[in-house]
C-alpha cells in the first residue's frame, strides 16, 4: 500500500470517525472534498443537498471552489437537463460531463460554470438506505475530462460517505426535533394539567353546581355551593351522612340501592331528585354520579348536582302551556293544520270537519287534495310561499274543496312555526268564511241595487254617520251642485248656513232619531258655489238604538214651490198693503173731507185756523208744522197763524227763506240735510225729519204757506203722505180764500167805502144787538149823533173832493177815539153814529164833548191849501131812559142833534 492509499484510507477513518462523533456536517463534508480533492491534481470537490419538500438545491461544502459559484447554485430547482448535478439527482444516477461547455446538459448554467474556468463535472446523487435522494456529490475539472473506472469508484464512494454524513446529521436533526416537541409537549401537558387543576378548583369553588365527593355515603368534601343550596353554612357538611338532604329514610334507601348499583357498574348515575334543605323546604335537583375509581369503588364517588327547581317550574308552566295549546289545538272553532313541503303533517279536529274528512285522515297527505285544481295548487303555493318565505305571514281567502266536492272559502293566516328554522314547516289557521262571503256577496248585490236606485232618484239621498257624509246619490250631489264623489267625508256643515244653524238643528235632531222617528223641515241649503236652495228634509237614524250606525237623509228640491210660496206672500203683502193704503187713504180723505167740510162752515180765518190745528195732526200722526199767512203789510214776510207738534218752528220768516215761496210750488224733502233744507227750518238747528213746504195760492198768487214736518218713518208711503199734504195744503188755500173773500165782501157790505167806518145797514143790526145785550146786561147804551156843521161849504168852497177829506179826517178821529166796545158809523152824508155801550150820560156827554175839541183841532189840508175850520154838532140819547128800542133811540139822538144845530151848532145836546 503507497503512503497516498494510507493516508487515503486514513483520512476516511477520521472522517468516519468525525461522523460518528457527530461533528458538524458541514465540517464533515469540506473534510470529505478536501480529502477526494487530494487524490486527484486539479479536483474540485462540491456536495449539494437536496431539500426533500421542494426539490431544491442547497450547496453545502465546496471548500475549493469558488464561493460566488457556490453561492449562484442555491435554490435551484433540479430536472432532467441541470446541469451535471441536477440532472444527477432527477434521474438518480451518476451524470459524467466531460465538457460543461459542449454538453446541453450545462445549457442553464455555462455561463455560470465558464468564467471561473470549469469545463467537466460528474456528479453522483447521495441517495439514503431507504433510497432517498439526500443530495449530490461533484467533482470538478478546469479541462475537459472523462473519469477512469478509478475515479468513478472515487465518486461513488466520496457520495457513499456524503451520504452516511447526511443520513447520520439527519438523524441527528430528526431526534433533536423529536426531543424537542416531547419537551415542548411535556411542558403543554405540564401547564395544562396546572390549568385544569386551577380551573377545576376554581370550578369547584365557584360553580353554580353543586359538587361533593361522598365516601361511604357520608359526604368528605363539598363546595360552597352544595352549602348554599341545602342551607348550610360553610365546612358544616364535611362529615355529615347524605341521608341529611333526603326527606325519608326510605328516600335515601331507594336513591341509594338505584345509584350505587349503576355506579358499581362503572356507569355513571344520573337522576331528577328532590332532595330536603336544612330548614325543611325541599327543592328538585338533577343528581350525577360516577366513581372516582370504577376499579376501586372504596375511593368514593364524586357527585354533582344541579338545582333544577326553576326547571321543574318551566317544566310544569311549559306542560299545562302544551296541554292548553293541546286543548286549543283541539277545541278551538278554526281549522289549525301543520304543513311541511305542502304535506299536511298534523291538523286538528276543526281542519277536517271543516272539509269533511274523518279524525286522521289528512295526515300525511298532501294539500293538494283540498284544492280545487293543479292550476289553484301551484297559484296558491306562488303567492302564500313568496311572503311566507321572507319571513311574513300569509293572509288571504281561498277557496278549497271538501272531501264531498263542495267548495267553499276559507281565511287563511299561514306563517312559519320558527322563524330561526324555516324547514320546520308552516302553520295555518282557516276560518270558513263561505257564508260571510256569500252574505257579502248577497250584500255587495243589494248595495249595487241600493245605489242604482240612489243614482235614479229624483230625490237627494245622503248616508250620515257622526254628521259626517259617507254616501250620497247623484241627484244630492246634482242638486247641491258638486262633482261625483265630491261631498263623502265632508261634514254636513257644508250644506248648513250657519254654524248655529247646524248646532241647533244636531241638537233637534238626535233625540227624534234616538226615538225612532222623522225629522222633517223646510231648509235652505248652501250649494258648492254658495249659493241656497230650499229643500224639504227628512233625517231618520238608520237603527233608532244603535245611533253609530248614522242615519238618512232625504233631500227634495222645494225652491220652485218656495218661490211659488214667496210670491204668493209677496203678492199676499203687496194686496194688504195696498188695502191698508186704500184704507188709510180712504180715512185721509174723510178726514179731509170732514176738515173740508168744517172749513167750509168756518165764518173766520180764525176759526179755520183752529180747524186746520186740529186736523193737521190727525192726518199726519207724529207730525209738526203750521201755517203761515202773508203779511198785509206788503212786505216780503210771512207769519205764523198756527202750528201743531212739538217742532221748534220759526213764528215769522221772509219770503226768500223758503224754496217753495221762491219757485211757487211745493218743496218736498224725504231726506233732509242742512244743504237742502230751507232757511226757516234750518234756522233751528236741529235734526230735521221728512218735510214739505206747502205754498197756499188763490187766484195764481201765493198768500201763505203750510210747512208739515213728518214723522221720521213714514211705513213707504212718502208719495201718498206728501199728495196728502197737497191736497190739505190746497184744501187749506181754498178754504182760507173763501173765508177772505167772504170776509172782504162782508166788510164791503157792512162798510162806507169812503171813510171804512161801519155803515147805516151795520150800525142798525149793531144797535138792536147792543140794546138787546145791555137789556140783558142792565148796563147803559149811549147813542151819539154827529153831524158836521156847515159842511156845504167846504163842497161848495174847496170841492166835492175836499169834503170827502174833511169826511175821512173826522172818521178817523172817530175810529181812533172809540174804544174796543164802541161802534163808529157813517149814518149817511155828513153825519155820523157812535154807539158807545155801558157809558152814563155824564160819561157820555164828557166823551162827545172831547170829540168835539178834537174835531175842532182838526186841520185838514187840500192840494196844499188849508180847508179850515172844522166843527160838528152832537146829539145824545141813552137807553133806556131816552128809549127802548134802536128806532126810539135814534130819533132822540137825531131830534137832540136837530136841537143843537137850532141851537147855534158846535155843541152836545142831550134828549
Ligand atoms: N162832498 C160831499 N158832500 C156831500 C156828501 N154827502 C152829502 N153832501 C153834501 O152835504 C151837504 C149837506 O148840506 P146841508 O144838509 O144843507 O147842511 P149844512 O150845509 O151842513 O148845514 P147844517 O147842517 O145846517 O150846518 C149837501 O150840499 C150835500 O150835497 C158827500 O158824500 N160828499
Amino acid at each position: 500500500m503507497t503512503p497516498a492509499a494510507i493516508s487515503f484510507y486514513e483520512g476516511q477513518g477520521r472522517l468516519l470517525e468525525m461522523i460518528a462523533r457527530g461533528a458538524a456536517l458541514k465540517d464533515t463534508l469540506d473534510r470529505l472534498s478536501l480529502l477526494i480533492e487530494a487524490q486527484s491534481e486539479g479536483l474540485y470537490c462540491s456536495v449539494l443537498l437536496l431539500d426533500a419538500e421542494s426539490r431544491r438545491i442547497h450547496p453545502v461544502a465546496g471548500p475549493r471552489l469558488p464561493a460566488a459559484y457556490m453561492r449562484a447554485l442555491e435554490g435551484a430547482a433540479i430536472g432532467p437537463d441541470v446541469g451535471s448535478c441536477g440532472t444527477a439527482m432527477h434521474f438518480r444516477r451518476t451524470v459524467i460531463v466531460a465538457d460543461i461547455l459542449e454538453d446541453p446538459l450545462w445549457a442553464p448554467y455555462r455561463a455560470l460554470a465558464a468564467p471561473h474556468g470549469l469545463r467537466a463535472c460528474w456528479s453522483a446523487p447521495i441517495v439514503s438506505k431507504d433510497d432517498v435522494v439526500l443530495g449530490s456529490f461533484a467533482m470538478y475539472y478546469k479541462e475537459v475530462r472523462r473519469p477512469n473506472d478509478d475515479e468513478t469508484g472515487l465518486l461513488a464512494m466520496a457520495a457513499n460517505i456524503a451520504g452516511i454524513a447526511i443520513e447520520r446529521q439527519r438523524r441527528e436533526d430528526e431526534l433533536q426535533r423529536y426531543q424537542g416537541r416531547l419537551e415542548a409537549l411535556v411542558a403543554q401537558r405540564t401547564d395544562e394539567l396546572q390549568q385544569a387543576m386551577l380551573e377545576q378548583r376554581a370550578i369547584f369553588d365557584n360553580a353554580t353546581t353543586a359538587i361533593f365527593l361522598v365516601k361511604d355515603r357520608v359526604i368528605q368534601r363539598c363546595n360552597r355551593r352544595l352549602e348554599e343550596l341545602l342551607g348550610y353554612s360553610p365546612g358544616e357538611l364535611n362529615g355529615q351522612p347524605t341521608r341529611v338532604y333526603f326527606p325519608s329514610d326510605a328516600a335515601w334507601e331507594a336513591f341509594g340501592e338505584a345509584a350505587y348499583a349503576r355506579i358499581a357498574a362503572g356507569a355513571g348515575f344520573v337522576a331528577d331528585t328532590e332532595i330536603q334543605r336544612k330548614d325543611g323546604s325541599c327543592i328538585w335537583t338533577t343528581a350525577f354520579g360516577t366513581a372516582v375509581d370504577p376499579t376501586d369503588l372504596r375511593k368514593g364517588s364524586v357527585w354533582v348536582g344541579v338545582d333544577i327547581s326553576e326547571r321543574k317550574r318551566t317544566e310544569e308552566a311549559l306542560k299545562a302551556a302544551l296541554m292548553e295549546q293541546r286543548a286549543i289545538f283541539d277545541n278551538v272553532n278554526a281549522g289549525i293544520h301543520v304543513v311541511r313541503d305542502r304535506v299536511t303533517q298534523r291538523c286538528n279536529r276543526g281542519f277536517e270537519a271543516m272539509l269533511g274528512y274523518a279524525p286522521g285522515e289528512l295526515d300525511g297527505r298532501s294539500t293538494r287534495v283540498y284544492f280545487p285544481s293543479d292550476a289553484a295548487y301551484d297559484d296558491f303555493g306562488r303567492r302564500a310561499y313568496a311572503p311566507i318565505a321572507d319571513g311574513h305571514a300569509y293572509i288571504g281567502e281561498i277557496e278549497l274543496v271538501c272531501k264531498n266536492g263542495e267548495r267553499r272559502w276559507f281565511a287563511s293566516h299561514g306563517s312559519v312555526i320558527d322563524p330561526q328554522h324555516p324547514a320546520s314547516g308552516t302553520i295555518w289557521i282557516s276560518h270558513d268564511v263561505t257564508e260571510r262571503r256569500r252574505a257579502e256577496a248577497a250584500l255587495q248585490e243589494l248595495l249595487l241595487e241600493q245605489q242604482a236606485l240612489l243614482d235614479h232618484s229624483a230625490i237627494g239621498i245622503a248616508f250620515v254617520v257622526e254628521r259626517v257624509i259617507v254616501r250620497v246619490n247623484g241627484e244630492l250631489e246634482r242638486m247641491l251642485g258638486y262633482d261625483a264623489g265630491e261631498m263623502k267625508g265632508r261634514s254636513t256643515r257644508c250644506w248648513y248656513t250657519s254654524e248655529e244653524e247646524y248646532e241647533a238643528i244636531g241638537a233637534a235632531l238626535a233625540p227624534v232619531a234616538r226615538a225612532g222617528g222623522v225629522y222633517s223641515r223646510d231648509m235652505e241649503l248652501v250649494r258648492r258655489d254658495g249659493s241656497r236652495l230650499w229643500c224639504s228634509v227628512h233625517a231618520k237614524g238608520i237603527q233608532a238604538d244603535r245611533p253609530e250606525l248614522g242615519g238618512v237623509c232625504v233631500m227634495q228640491d222645494i225652491s220652485g214651490r218656495k218661490q211659488a210660496e214667496a210670491a204668493l206672500v209677496a203678492a199676499n203683502e203687496r194686496l194688504e198693503r195696498g188695502l191698508a193704503e186704500v184704507e188709510q187713504t180712504r180715512a185721509e180723505i174723510s178726514q179731509l173731507a170732514e176738515l173740508s167740510s168744517f172749513l167750509q162752515a168756518c165764518a173766520t180765518a180764525a176759526e179755520a185756523h183752529a180747524a186746520i190745528a186740529d186736523y193737521a195732526p190727525r192726518l199726519f200722526p207724529g207730525s209738526g208744522g203750521a201755517l203761515y199767512l202773508q203779511d198785509d203789510s206788503g212786505v216780503e214776510l210771512m207769519n205764523e197763524v198756527l202750528r201743531w207738534g212739538e217742532r221748534p218752528l220759526v213764528a215769522h220768516f221772509m219770503n226768500d227763506e223758503c224754496w217753495a215761496l221762491r219757485r211757487t210750488q211745493p218743496y218736498r224733502l224725504d231726506q233732509p240735510s242742512s244743504a237742502r233744507c230751507c232757511a226757516h227750518v234750518a234756522a233751528g238747528h236741529r235734526s230735521v225729519g221728512p218735510c214739505a213746504c206747502l205754498p197756499l195760492l188763490a187766484q195764481g198768487k201765493i198768500f201763505g204757506l203750510l210747512y208739515v214736518e213728518h214723522a221720521a218713518v213714514d211705513g213707504g208711503r212718502a208719495d201718498a203722505r206728501h199728495r196728502l199734504a197737497v191736497a190739505l195744503a190746497e184744501q187749506c188755500a181754498l178754504a182760507l180764500a173763501n173765508i177772505g173773500l167772504r170776509e172782504t165782501l162782508r166788510q164791503q157790505s157792512i162798510r162806507d167805502p169812503l171813510t171804512g167806518l161801519y155803515n147805516r145797514r151795520f150800525m142798525a143790526e149793531t144797535i138792536r144787538r147792543e140794546l138787546a145785550r145791555a137789556a140783558r146786561q142792565g148796563a147803559g147804551l149811549a147813542v151819539a149823533m154827529v153831524d158836521v156843521d156847515h159842511f156845504k161849504r167846504f163842497n161848495d168852497t174847496y170841492g166835492h173832493e175836499a169834503g170827502d177829506l174833511v169826511l175821512q179826517a173826522i172818521a178817523q178821529l172817530l175810529e181812533g177815539h172809540v174804544r174796543q166796545s164802541d161802534v163808529a158809523c157813517r149814518h149817511g152824508g155828513e153825519e155820523f153814529v157812535l154807539l158807545l155801550p155801558g157809558l152814563s150820560q155824564a160819561r157820555a156827554e164828557q166823551r162827545a164833548l172831547e170829540l168835539l175839541r178834537e174835531i175842532r183841532a182838526l186841520a185838514p189840508t187840500h192840494g196844499g191849501r188849508p180847508l179850515g175850520p172844522i166843527s160838528a154838532s152832537i146829539g145824545l140819547a141813552l137807553f133806556p131812559q131816552h128809549g127802548r128800542t134802536p128806532e126810539a133811540l135814534i130819533e132822540a139822538a137825531d131830534a137832540a142833534l136837530f136841537r143843537a144845530k137850532a141851537a147855534g151848532r158846535d155843541r152836545v145836546l142831550v134828549a
